[in-house]
């Protein structure tokens, strides 16, 4: 029947290496056999080495795209990514009250995977609280994110719980708090989950060594949503998605010199 398949919507960046943003998200929607529509917010220019110039869509080029998909499709849950500036925001916040485009996943994205790389305007991040994250079903931020947007430092379990609690008071139904990853003595990487109903649990995986990892939030939050979209709860969305991109890190593609993609083929 017409329009019963899984759809879902991305709503971020594109990037034009292949590694995040949208190409992470639609590769990783084709891994989770839904349909994957998108929202392009940005068209970031660069490689594996870095980013190296950006294009934001104009806010009446992002609502057309908005409309074209309403008009046409029927989408179960939509994520976001990067949103570079106050005006994406301020319309991706309109459109997606607009239109019924299901659960979403919100993630946060303040930095690149190279975290000199910055992809929202730091005068933004009052308005993403305010406006964007109590829309959100699941809020992913990484462990820079988590304690940009807490404002406080997260040395610990307890700190970042604390955090979540925090995310949680601003509006977000869940949350996910991606542990750190960054120093290459660490055995394990532990995720937070805090869910709505206030339990929470921790996810540990394995700790992979490598700078083949750009694109492992986008997949992690495109995984949850296709999830979302197939009826799993948040709990099982999480862990499948969470599955997904240890898999998609251990099982390296040799592609791009440096801050490579993972490998979404697996
Ligand atoms: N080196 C690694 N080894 C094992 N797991 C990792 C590694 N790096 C990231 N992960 C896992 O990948 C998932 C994505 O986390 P990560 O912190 O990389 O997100 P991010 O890309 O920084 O997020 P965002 O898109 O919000 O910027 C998490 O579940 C995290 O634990
Ligand atoms: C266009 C775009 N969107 C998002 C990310 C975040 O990437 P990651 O998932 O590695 O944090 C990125 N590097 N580029």
């Amino acid at each position: 029947m017409l329009n019963q398949f899984p759809q879902v919507l991305t709503i971020a960046g594109s990037e034009n290496d292949g590694a995040a943003g949208m190409q992470a998200d639609l590769a990783t929607f084709d891994h989770f056999k839904v349909y994957g529509t998108s929202v392009v917010t940005v068209c970031v220019a660069g490689n594996s080495y870095g980013v190296h110039a950006q294009q934001i869509m104009s806010t009446s080029f992002i609502d057309q795209e908005f409309k074209d998909l309403a008009d046409d499709f029927n989408i179960k849950a939509s994520k976001t990514g990067m949103l570079a500036n106050a005006s994406v925001i301020k319309t991706v916040v309109k459109n997606y009250q607009r239109y019924d485009f299901g659960p979403l996943v919100v993630d946060p994205v303040i930095f690149g995977n190279n975290p000199n790389t910055r992809l929202l305007d730091p005068n933004t991040f009052q308005l993403l609280k305010a406006r964007l994250i109590p829309l959100a079903t699941v809020l992913t931020p990484n462990y820079y994110e988590a304690q940009t947007l807490a404002k406080m430092k997260i040395n610990d379990d307890q700190d970042m719980l604390t955090a979540g609690h925090r995310l949680q008071n601003l509006g977000a139904d869940n949350v996910i708090i991606k542990g750190p990853h960054h120093d290459p003595q660490q055995k394990i990487v532990k995720d937070l989950v805090l869910l709505s109903n206030d339990h929470h649990f921790w996810l540990a995986g394995k700790y992979y060594p490598t700078k083949r990892k750009n694109g492992t939030g986008d997949t992690l939050s495109a995984g949850i949503c296709a999830e979302l979209a197939k009826g799993q709860s948040v709990t099982d969305a999480i862990k499948n998605a969470r599955e997904y991109v240890d898999k998609a890190i251990r099982n390296p593609l040799n592609v791009g010199h440096e801050y490579g993609p993972i490998n979404h083929f697996v």
